[in-house]
This record gives C-alpha cells, structure tokens and sequence, in this order.
C-alpha cells in the first residue's frame, strides 16, 4: 500500500544537542501510528523532519522507499496538520481548504469543487462560508484536516491535533480520526503527550524518550511486555520493583508487573505455591469509579500500585495503615531486555 515512511539512522542536532539520535523506524503504508513521549523527547522534530519542514543533520528519510532527505515538503506528497491548526483567519473556510490547490495553480473552479468534497468528508459543508474564528475547536480540527487532505497526500503528519480540545471533544474528534484514516487508507503519524490516546488510535506505536526509540508495536504488545523500565513507567499501570530479600531467589533483576495483576488478602491468606507473596502497608486509597487504586508500601519503602475493580474492594480490609498481604502469579512478572540490547 502507499505512504511507507522508513527513518534510517536519522538524526537531528541544533547545535551540539541531539534532538534525535540515530533512529531506525518503519511504518507501512496504510498504517496509525502515533510517536509518545514525554515533552522534548523528540516526538515534534521527528515528525517535521518527515515532513520536510525540518533539516536532517544525518541519515535518511524515504517515503514509498523513495529518498526524500533533500526534497521540499511540497514534492514529498506528506500533508501536516499542525497543533493550533493554522488556519488563516481571514479566510473562509472554503479558502482555507482550497488553500493548497491555490499553491498548486490550480483554477478556482477546481479547487472550490475539490474544496466542497472535502468539507462534505469532514461533515463541514454547511461552514464554508463561516470564518474560522466562527467555529468551534472541533469543528476548526477538521477544518485543518480537510485541508490537510485536499493534495490527496498519502501520508498525513498530525502535531499534538486533538490538544487543543476538552476531554469529551477530544474523545470523539480521535475517533473521527481513526474512521478517516480508515476510510481513505492513508497512513497517519500522529505525534502525542497521551498514552491513551496512543493506544487507542495506533496500529503503530513508538515510544520516544531522549531523541531515541525506546520501543515500538502494536499498544497492546507493548503494554503487555514494557521492554525498559523506562516504558513501563511512562505507559502507566505498571510498578517497576527492584528485587529485595522478600522476592523469589530467581529475581535478581527489577522487573514490572501490572497493577491490575495483583492481588490484596488478609495477612493470614496463603496463596498458591505458583504465586509470589509479599507483605506491605496500605498508605493511600483512591476510588475512580470502575475501580480502586490502592497505594501499599512495602517493608523495604518501594510502593506497590494496585487497581482493584469496585466489586473485589473490601472495605474492612483496606483501610489506610492496614497490613496486607500482596500476591501475583509468578507468570505475571515482566523481565526488561538487558540495558546492552534495549536501543
Ligand atoms: N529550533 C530548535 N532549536 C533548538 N533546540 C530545539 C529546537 N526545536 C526543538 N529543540 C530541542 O529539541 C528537543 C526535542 O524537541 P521536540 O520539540 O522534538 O520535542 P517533543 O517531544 O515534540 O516535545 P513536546 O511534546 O514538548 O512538543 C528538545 O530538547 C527541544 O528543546
């Protein structure tokens, strides 16, 4: 399928920082894939060095394996959608999606035809009229994608688009993304702050920190196996334990394993011999609808996250300052590549 994006050993240095280091990356044609990571990482640089609108200091970019490193972003056949949209405020939003054609030299005729398909795609056709600054945040969201796709681009490079937008909006304007990309069968890189919204939109996942690629698969491979602690942590419902005199003789690594994996009794509850038992304090409860989460400390100071669904919550039992007992099954441990291998 079109829209193949590889980065081969691609870096980016604003002087003697190295923004990004070095990275390998593939992602098919026809793919989601969403660059995560904390701010500065490198999400941003990365995904304007695909686009063109960045230098690259070293390494290769090539788009349906064809190497684009020197080109304009005008002959690379991306569309960027950018953060704040963009859109030219004096302009109605028919002008504004037509804006690229316009570029192109094309007439007004066609580019108002291809305009008006591509409102009607976004389910914008009554706004042409309207001034962007007469829409709402949704509504000027796509917009920006209507006009990102009006050069029928094959990749579409998206810069934190869902930020601007509250939670609800923000919700359903990712799942009009998703459907979209779909649809049209375009590949899209999506760069985000939110695991969540990560996951629930990629095929692709690639998780950043520090100019490198930490790991990088499908959101549920990776959640499952967090390959460095460094993952683990960022992706969320995970404790990263270091292996202390209570642990099984065989851990002598830190390891992670999930929150909603463990298991709280009474100290006096003995568990099967395929599971590991620790002792610990509950310091700190929260209750977040579906579940509780629950804070224990255990006797060596390391905290132990655990989400317990609503209907296993015993109230008696877990209050705070109560000694319990912590299980998981020895399956459940996830062991971290070794630091050589890891990048
Ligand atoms: N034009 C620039 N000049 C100098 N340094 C820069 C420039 N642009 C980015 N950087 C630096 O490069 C690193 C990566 O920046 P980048 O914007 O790619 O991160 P990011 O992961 O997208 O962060 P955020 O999520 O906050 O947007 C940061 O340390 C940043 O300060």
């Amino acid at each position: 399928m079109a829209g193949s994006v590889e980065l081969i050993k691609t870096s980016k240095f604003y002087d003697s920082h190295r923004a990004v280091d070095g990275i390998n990356l593939k992602v098919p044609g026809g793919s989601y894939c969403c660059l995560l990571g904390p701010s500065g990482c490198g999400k941003s640089t990365t995904l304007r060095m695909i686009a063109g609108h960045e230098e690259v200091s070293d390494g290769d970019i090539l788009l349906d394996n064809r190497n684009v490193t020197s080109l304009s972003p005008r002959q690379r056949g991306t569309a960027m959608m950018f953060q704040n949209y963009a859109l030219f405020p004096h302009l109605s939003c028919r002008d504004n999606v037509a804006y690229g054609l316009k570029i192109a030299g094309k007439s007004k005729a066609e580019r108002y035809r291809a305009a008006e398909e591509m409102l009607e795609l976004v389910n914008m056709g009554a706004f042409a009229d309207k001034l962007p600054g007469q829409l709402s945040g949704g509504q000027q969201q796509r917009i920006a994608l209507a006009r990102a796709l009006i050069c029928r681009p094959d990749v579409v490079l998206l810069d934190e688009p869902l930020s601007a937008l509250d939670p609800f909006l923000r919700v359903r304007m990712r799942k009009e993304l998703k459907s979209l990309q779909q649809q049209l069968g375009l590949t899209f890189i999506h760069v985000t702050h939110s695991q969540e919204e990560a996951f629930a939109l990629a095929d692709l996942a690639i998780v950043m920190s520090d100019g490198r690629i930490e790991q990088s698969g499908h959101p549920r491979h990776i959640f499952e196996a967090p390959r460095t602690e460094f993952v683990a942590n960022f992706i969320g419902g995970h404790n990263v334990l270091q292996p202390n005199g209570g642990m099984p003789a065989d851990l002598q690594q830190p390891f992670s394993i999930r929150a909603d994996h463990l298991v709280i009794e009474p100290l006096d509850y003995t568990p099967p011999n395929t599971f590991t038992r620790l002792e610990a304090t509950i310091v700190d409860i929260e209750f977040q609808a579906q579940f509780f989460f629950v804070e224990t400390r255990l006797d060596d100071g390391q905290l132990v996250m655990c989400y317990l669904p609503e209907a296993r919550m015993n109230e008696s039992l877990m209050c705070l300052g109560q000694r319990v007992a912590l299980h998981w099954e020895k399956s459940a441990i996830n062991l971290f590549d070794p630091p050589a291998t890891t990048r």
